[in-house]
């Protein structure tokens, strides 16, 4: 099962980046509807919950409804603030400099984990965190000349900068706080509770994105960029209703790899992904392949490898543990059963 959510993850996140990077280039030029395409997608959540059958901690309210409440409330306006900033980061950066600076996230997020979570650190975990945060600084150098994202666009790197690296922090504190959600006031970590937590934090940020839209007037611009869009209207709308789409489903895979792995864990999956969008650029954009490309890649593959092999001596170490415990309690028995015949 984790390895579903891996995949829906990268492949999720991946065709996300992709489709909005296409939504750039085809003309479309809103922030604010970029932010709302990252969470906008959170009521077709409401399909897998109402399939999925509920087991009884999906029955029993964990912790009073307007402390629910409060923590969907400030996870989803962080999630919104965040998804705001990484709206601006994706285009005021070139591709290659933005996964650099974004792998900065796998970083904060030891530090909030360790402070938020309490998560260990073994030599295997730190290897990881290092190796993926040099994948992707690998890649940065090396395809910063290569064009990849350029187009005729004027980057703004000081402020893109700026907004990636607050992105980063603010993702690394949402992961960890999802970790919290499940442990301390869900307290359960059943499909159902991963996807209401999601949705409920989502609808939040997209009412976020919304409210911007309105206050900064952006939406008057709609129409027009509709009609100016590479393609025409249909296209438009597939571009962002895809995005919204892939992103809920990335978002599906991490948020699952939170409660049952770690936040940190799911963060390392996260960006294991940004090796993988140049290397898809290539075929669909035609961007140059470089060796500098395959190294990140190989390099990410090492990262991610250390720490699922971290996650495997931790299972088999569990399932030892339990096994122990079984053996004892049933001698336990016995001898219990024995002591009670004589
Ligand atoms: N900052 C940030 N925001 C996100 N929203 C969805 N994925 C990400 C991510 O990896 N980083």
């Amino acid at each position: 099962m984790v390895a579903v959510d891996m995949v829906m993850l990268l492949s999720g996140g991946t065709v996300a980046t992709l489709l909005t990077r296409l939504y750039y280039n085809s003309g479309g030029n809103s922030k604010w509807m970029t932010t709302l395409t990252q969470s906008g997608g959170a009521p077709l959540l409401a399909i897998p919950l109402l399939l999925t059958p509920p087991s009884p901690e999906d029955r029993r309210l964990p912790s009073p409804a307007t402390k629910l409440a409060a923590v969907y409330a400030g996870i989803g306006a962080l999630i919104g603030l965040d998804n705001l900033m990484y709206a601006y980061a994706l285009q005021y950066l070139p591709v290659s400099t933005f996964s650099l600076v974004a792998s900065s996230q796998l970083a904060f997020n030891a530090v909030t984990s360790r402070l938020l979570n309490a998560q260990r650190f073994t030599p295997l975990i730190a290897n990881s965190v290092v190796v993926l945060t040099f994948a992707a600084t690998v890649l940065a150098v090396g395809s910063s000349s290569d064009g990849s994202s350029s187009g005729n666009y004027h980057y703004n790197y000081a402020a893109g900068f700026v907004l990636t690296v607050a992105a980063s922090a603010a993702f690394a504190l949402i992961l960890s706080l999802y970790e919290l959600t499940f442990e301390r006031v869900v307290m359960a970590q059943t499909p159902r509770w991963v996807l209401r937590v999601q949705m409920n934090s989502n609808l939040v940020a997209s009412a976020v994105a919304v409210a911007g839209m309105f206050a900064s007037g952006e939406w008057r611009t709609v129409p027009g960029e509709m009609a100016a869009f590479t393609g025409g209207t249909a296209r438009y709308v597939a571009t962002l209703a895809g995005t919204a789409v892939a992103w809920q489903a990335a978002l599906v895979g991490q948020i699952r790899l939170v409660a049952r792995v770690s936040s940190l864990f799911a963060n390392a999956t996260g960006v294991v992904q940004l090796p993988l969008v140049p290397l898809f650029a290539v075929v669909l954009f035609g961007d140059r392949m470089t060796g500098i490309k395959v190294v990140a890649m190989l390099m990410s593959a090492w990262g991610f490898m250390s720490y699922a092999y971290q996650h495997y001596l931790d299972g088999r170490r569990a399932a030892g543990t339990a096994q122990a415990q079984c053996s004892m309690c049933a001698a336990q028995a016995v001898s219990d059963t024995v002591s009670d015949a004589s």
